[in-house]
């Protein structure tokens, strides 16, 4: 046989194999396929003996949730419930899908930052608690709610209470409702190392330590605190009319609709926050999801949750942005073991490689400020989010006050982050300083969104006509 004979021969044996290996692929893609579907859920009793399941198509999902069992939504896909169909393609003004956000969140993020915020280097968080509102200093509100800090002559405090050691739980001194008050145990090995720089893109100047307490925020978790009426309505009305840009449409410069979309993204994540861990019953103390209020809130409004995806993409692009940065720095609290787990996780968390892959450029930075009247524009936009965190100060409730100074220091950094060079300068991480209070308002914030994403897809199957009715409009 000559040698184009043979070379016909062999091109013709390697598309048998191919046509072979496809068919048999295909064969047992069919297989999987009929698989799972009749079997439709893999179920086992969980931790207090119910049992639960794991559904792998609507169907089953559906069924398993009418039988009032508890069930997890087994796969990294969205859970399909009809309140989050919406969510696919790309989210708007960012570079990647719904779907994929979902799933990096669900199956890698969510549990690395859950660890993370819990080391001793990230659960400690120095803050000024003092409400010392500059925009309605005579509402009379501090007094109301919160006496250690703005109504008690000073004298009448021990002074480990005015270093922050002391636990505050005198209920009177938070509109009657001990949940709102904020716990300040806390362990003084955790303070070494890392230099002061201040925030551009804050009120407070992050270098002067006067007045400030360190709190534990594992014993301050966001959620529910009964802080209602016109004192929350104002704070929110004045971030959105004073700062932001309400009338968000496709005319809108591209940095303002970010500004906007952000701090709507941080007012739906602390909805569901409040919505997921809610006091259901006074009287016997029981706290759990409230769905009527996940729908009133967040549910109904499908740009409030776009704004949610938008927010969570953001900060992880600042944060992958100072990767090097975050993978290198020092993560010192004393003790030796947490400290190298802190530095491990943080390292799995930035350089992760189904993130990179997945959701390389979560947002794009370098398309902001580029008009004529860019540097007018950020100048801008910096003094309104400036005002939004002094704003912070006017909120009358302690524990609410620190997760809006944590979260609004949190952005602050990722706005220091990707916006310390203007566009047209390379990023140098050398000339990236980051106070060590900043990484950890940054990667608690990040964790805060994280959270959201998880308890939306959760609670959101709970949600019944019945709820519908209930809700308000
Ligand atoms: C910074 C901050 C932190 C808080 N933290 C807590 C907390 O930890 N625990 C707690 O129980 N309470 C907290 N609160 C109070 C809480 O956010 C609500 O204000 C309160 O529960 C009353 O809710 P509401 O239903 O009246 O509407 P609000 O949530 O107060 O909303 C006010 C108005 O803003 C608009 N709006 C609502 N959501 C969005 C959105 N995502 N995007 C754009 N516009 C929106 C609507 O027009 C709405 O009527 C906090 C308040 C502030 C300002």
């Amino acid at each position: 046989m000559s040698a184009d004979g043979r070379e016909a021969d062999a091109a013709q044996e390697k598309k048998r194999l191919r046509i072979r290996c496809f068919n048999s692929l295909m064969i047992a893609g069919i297989v999987v396929f009929l698989a799972i579907g009749t079997v439709p859920f893999v179920s086992f009793p969980d931790s207090t003996g119910s049992q639960t399941a794991v559904a792998s198509n609507k169907s089953a999902f559906d069924q398993w949730w009418a039988e009032g069992k508890r069930l997890i939504w087994g796969s990294d896909a969205p859970c399909p419930c009809e309140h989050l169909q919406n969510l696919t393609g790309v989210v708007e003004d960012c570079c990647c899908e719904y779907e994929t956000v979902y799933s990096l969140n669900h199956g890698v993020l969510h549990k690395v930052l859950q660890e993370l915020v819990k080391q001793p280097f990230f659960r400690y968080f120095k803050v000024k608690l003092w409400c010392d509102c500059q925009f309605w200093p005579d509402d009379g509100m501090c007094r109301l709610r919160d006496c250690s800090v703005c109504e008690c002559p000073e004298n009448e405090f021990p002074e480990t209470h005015r270093n922050g050691q002391l636990k505050m739980d005198d209920p009177s001194c938070q509109e009657g409702k001990a949940v709102a008050a904020v716990d300040r145990t806390l362990d003084s090995r955790v303070f070494k190392g890392w230099t002061d720089t201040d925030n551009p893109w804050t009120a407070d100047d992050e270098r002067d330590n006067e007045d400030i307490t360190y709190v534990n925020l594992l014993l301050n978790p966001e959620r529910y605190t009964g802080y209602i009426g016109p004192s929350p309505k104002r704070v929110w009305d004045a971030i959105y009319q004073q700062n932001c840009f309400r009338q968000v449409d496709r005319d809108t410069c591209a940095e303002a609709r970010v500004l906007f979309r952000l701090i709507s993204g941080l007012h739906t994540s602390i909805s569901i926050h409040i919505a997921a861990d809610y006091l259901l019953d006074e009287a016997t103390n029981k706290w759990g999801a409230n769905p009527v209020m996940l729908y009133s809130r967040v549910l109904q409004f499908p740009d409030r949750v776009q704004n949610l995806y938008f927010t969570f993409l953001f900060v992880l692009r600042a944060v992958t942005k100072a990767s090097d940065y975050l993978a290198q720095a020092e993560y010192s609290t004393g003790n030796q073991v947490e400290d190298k787990r802190t530095a491990e996780l943080m390292r799995e968390l930035v350089n992760n490689k189904r993130l990179r892959a997945a959701c390389p450029l979560p947002f794009d930075e370098g398309q902001m400020w580029r008009g004529e009247d860019g540097v007018e524009l950020k100048q801008q936009i910096q003094q309104h989010f400036k005002n939004i965190s002094a704003l912070m100060d006017c909120i009358g409730c302690e524990k609410c006050r620190l997760w809006g100074k944590l979260q609004t220091l949190g952005l602050a950094t990722a706005l220091k982050i990707l916006f310390s060079v203007e566009p047209s300068e390379p990023f140098a991480v050398e000339n990236l300083a980051l106070q060590r209070n900043e990484v950890i308002a940054l990667i608690n914030l990040l964790n805060r969104l994280s959270e959201s994403l998880e308890s939306l897809h959760e609670i959101a199957p709970m949600v019944t006509a019945e709820h519908i009715a209930k809700a308000r409009w």
